[in-house]
């Protein structure tokens, strides 16, 4: 399928014009990539790159609308037909959408009463889906939200703590720049060698907008950006973290209205409200020549974004890789090296010579740390266009799995302990004896129990689950966790990396051992059953459970094919009490497809 995607930022229009195939995770090949840039002076620079034609002009567009009408005709001279369908990248997608979707008239009024969100860049987002409809009324158009990527991030990331009321007025944290940092993972994660879901990176997108995001085994967990793409880093035009406090001082001491204040946080502070430019290009040569305001701007530039490195290999517990992207990410060695130095207390080291030239025309992704480096550093161009089409490609390919019946299991707490746990616990040498079966294959109950205790209370008779695994894994609710008072990830089963410790207490002794989680709900699924239902090892997928006014949908249910299993889904205690059912029961796989984890 041929896909012209248009992604229409704060400072650059980007086109590219893709070549789909059409299975899931076929190659897509680029036809044509064009980008507008540096409007000013009532005109802009055009870079227009085919396979066998590449021109770069300035051109009089004075802003983003009159490049994007531009577009058509230029497209018309580069020969490019066939057009199929049209990806646009939509900043903002609110609490709405957690995937690609369709821009019929109701989507996009939803988008537009998001505007206030994004006020830089929800009216060009629409003005050149307008454009688009008008010239090719017939063809489908799909938006990719970049907020869609953090959706899922947890609570404790997406709540800011103010007064309720403002809260249900939809104050929260959203992220953005998601198709970005999900594009740059996946590269990162295959330069490295890894599954994306054994990673816990930090990318690194630093362009005219900026934002510093965690993605944590895979998973988004944080962006830099908050409500609106405000929050965090310092950018081209927009300021970044600030006191709220600075809002009442500015009112109060310069008489400032709020529509004026947050039009200067947008428009007047960042890299122009220090340095007079938006242009990173313009500010390091100004320092460089001595400019003191713009040597200030540098400082605090990467200050503010080796902060957020530090706190996101915090926030989850260490860090694998660094990953810059982002026209001055990708392009600017100095201020990578700004950024890198300092960060030595963790373990990571550039190698100065690859930092400074990147090896970005034989490498996707070139690693430039330094040989025993402990986390790898990574420059990447981002590709939010091709990203983009693929995206657009299976939204529209995507064959709905049937809604199939499929037994859901609620897990009680349990252990599945180690040999070496087994001996501290119940003495040298003990063996688990089975209590009775459980419906998959080869696993049982044992009729020994443990108790766990942690800092606040203590939880007894907890089941034990054979036969003994390579690791001790300790699974519970997450209401659990608050008894004991542990704060407990959600994990697949056996992705045991940094979890806390916790003490198990048998009969004969006890053991303070890592590996508490509270379980990612997942479907235990048999090739053939697979096969009937349209699901694959490792996919996510949505599952309708409960009834009447307690039925729910669960989201980000992990697939795990194996052979032999008995097919069900299993969900803890405090998943089934909010689903309103008991312990045998029966749900759909629901509203399709979401998306593929790495193992
Ligand atoms: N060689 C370079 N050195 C430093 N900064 C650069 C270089 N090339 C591009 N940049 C900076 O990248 C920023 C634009 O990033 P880009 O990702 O293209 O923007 P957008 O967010 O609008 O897509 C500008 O500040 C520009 O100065
Ligand atoms: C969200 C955002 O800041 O986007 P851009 O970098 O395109 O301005
Ligand atoms: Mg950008």
């Amino acid at each position: 399928m041929r896909i012209l995607v248009f992604n229409a930022g704060s400072s650059s229009l980007k086109i590219g014009v893709f070549d789909t195939g059409g299975e899931a995770g076929a190659q897509v090949v680029q036809r044509l990539k064009g980008g507008f840039g540096r409007f000013r002076d009532g005109g802009c620079t055009v870079h227009l790159q085919a396979a066998d034609r590449s021109e770069d002009f300035t051109a009089p567009y004075a802003d983003l609308a009159a490049a994007t009408a531009a577009v058509p005709g230029l497209l018309a001279d580069w020969g490019v037909t066939g057009i199929e369908a049209i990806g646009h990248r939509i900043v903002h997608g609110g609490e709405a959408h957690d995937g690609p979707a369709t821009l019929d008239p109701e989507t996009l009024a939803g988008i537009e009463a998001l505007t206030p969100l994004a006020p830089l860049h929800i009216p060009a987002n629409l003005n050149v889906v307008r454009l688009a409809r008008a010239v090719w009324p017939d063809l489908p158009q799909v938006g990719v939200f970049d907020t869609a990527f953090h959706l899922d991030n947890p609570p404790r990331v997406t709540t800011y703590a103010v007064p309720q009321a403002w809260r249900e007025a939809g104050l929260r944290r959203y992220g953005f720049h998601g198709t970005s940092h999900q594009y740059v993972a996946e590269r990162a994660a295959q330069a490295m060698g890894q599954p994306l879901g054994d990673l816990r990176l930090i990318s690194v997108h630093l362009g005219n907008g900026a934002s510093v995001c965690a993605i944590n085994l895979g998973q988004s967990l944080e962006s830099s950006m908050g409500l609106t793409p405000l929050e965090g880093l310092v950018m081209g035009t927009r300021s970044g973290d600030i006191d709220p406090g600075a809002f009442g001082y500015l009112q109060r001491e310069l008489g400032l209205s709020v529509a004026q204040i947050e039009h200067d946080l947008y428009y007047e502070s960042g890299l122009k409200g220090l340095t007079g430019s938006a242009d990173m290009r313009d500010v390091e040569d100004r320092a460089a020549a001595g400019d003191a305001q713009a040597q200030l701007a540098i400082n605090l530039y990467a200050y503010r974004v080796r902060k957020y490195i530090g706190g996101y290999a915090a926030a989850m517990g260490g860090v694998d890789g660094v990953i810059f992207t982002g026209g001055i990410g990708e392009n600017s060695a100095s201020m990578r090296r700004r950024i890198c130095d300092g960060l030595q207390f963790f373990g990571l080291r550039l190698d100065h010579d690859r930092n400074l030239a990147p090896d970005l025309d034989n490498y996707a992704a070139p690693h430039i740390q330094a040989y025993g480096s402990k986390v790898a550093v990574i420059v990447t161009e981002t590709a939010e266009q091709l990203q983009i089409a693929r995206e657009v490609a299976a939204h529209l390919a995507r064959p709905m799995p049937a809604a199939r019946p499929i037994p859901i299991a609620v897990s009680g707490r349990h252990v599945h302990l180690s040999a070496d746990s087994l001996a501290a616990l119940f003495g040298e040498g003990y063996q688990l004896t089975e209590a009775k079966p459980l419906r998959q294959p080869g696993n049982w109950v044992a009729n020994e129990r443990v108790t766990l205790v942690g800092p606040k209370g203590t939880l007894e008779n907890v089941a034990i689950l054979g036969p003994l695994r390579p690791r001790t894994q300790i699974e519970v609710s997450r209401t659990d966790s608050f008894t004991l008072g542990i704060e407990a990830p959600v994990r697949d089963s056996g992705h045991l990396e940094g979890t806390p410790e916790i003490r198990l207490v048998g009969p004969a002794g006890q053991l303070d051992t890592d590996g508490l989680i509270v379980a990612a709900r997942h479907i235990h699924i048999n090739p053939a059953d697979a096969e009937a239902m349209g699901l694959e090892d490792r996919q996510l997928v949505r599952v309708r459970i409960g009834t009447g006014d307690r039925a729910l949908t669960f989201a980000r249910t992990l697939v795990r094919v194996q052979p032999n299993a008995f097919t069900e889904m299993h969900i803890d205690t405090d998943e089934g009490n909010a689903a309103g059912i008991g312990r045998d029961f029966v749900g759909q796989v629901a509203a399709g497809v979401e998306a593929f984890v790495g193992g």
